[in-house]
């Protein structure tokens, strides 16, 4: 089966990958399988930045081309915050647990109508010889009073996508990639991806 290596160590995202990619005849190797070791801090201050560190690292060490992704959710209310800091937002270990939480307490006692939010990706393909091409996409939502669902990662259970009438975390993996900040970047690169992924 054809391959393509993602620079990272989520492993939501990581199954994210495979309903976009497998569909395509693409199976998805991660960190965990090619450089369980690699640690790449994010120092970015745009999604853009920390996209091209994580493939560019990776690629560096692997001579081959690979891809990675930065996304994060950024909500109107809260001027774009978490953002970039997405993954950090309730401190430094990382829970999405935690992190929806403090979305919620932030949120509290705002109005429907100003709920308003997107989740952004940026991914970066990178290899040997090549210029490091970037490519961004957007998802729109409203962020819930309440966590529904258990699909996904991260804040899809308390992110509502008002065209589907669902949370995020209530959407079967192809519906999740047919409507993602994830899926919508990739599209946008789809036809050069057979010259690249080998
Ligand atoms: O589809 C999504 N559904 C829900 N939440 C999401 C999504 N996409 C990004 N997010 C959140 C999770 C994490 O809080 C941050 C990503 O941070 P980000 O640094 O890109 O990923 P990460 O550190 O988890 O893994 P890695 O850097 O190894 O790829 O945004
Ligand atoms: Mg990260």
């Amino acid at each position: 089966m054809k391959q393509v290596i993602i620079a990272t160590k989520n492993k939501g995202k990581a199954k994210d990958f495979e309903a976009i990619f497998n569909p395509y005849g693409y199976e998805v190797l991660t960190l965990h399988d090619v450089a369980n070791d690699m640690d790449v801090e994010e120092t970015g201050t745009t999604f853009e930045e920390n996209a091209i560190l994580k493939a560019e690292a990776l690629a560096e060490r692997l001579q081959t081309f690979v891809l990675a992704d930065d996304s994060g959710l950024a909500i109107d209310a809260l001027n774009g915050a978490p953002g970039v800091y997405s993954a950090r937002y309730a401190g430094v270990e990382k829970s999405d647990e935690a992190n929806m939480q403090k979305v919620l307490n932030e949120l509290e006692g705002v109005e429907d109508e100003k709920r308003t939010a997107r989740f952004c990706c940026a991914i970066a393909l990178a290899g040997p010889n090549m210029q490091t091409k970037t490519t961004f996409g957007t998802c729109e939502g409203v962020i819930a009073h309440e966590k529904k669902g258990t699909n996904g990662f991260g804040y899809d259970p308390i992110f509502f996508v008002p065209t589907l009438g669902k949370m995020m975390a209530e959407l079967q993996p192809s519906e999740k990639a047919a409507i993602s900040h994830r899926g919508n970047a990739i599209k946008k690169i789809e036809a050069e991806l057979p010259n690249l992924l080998k």
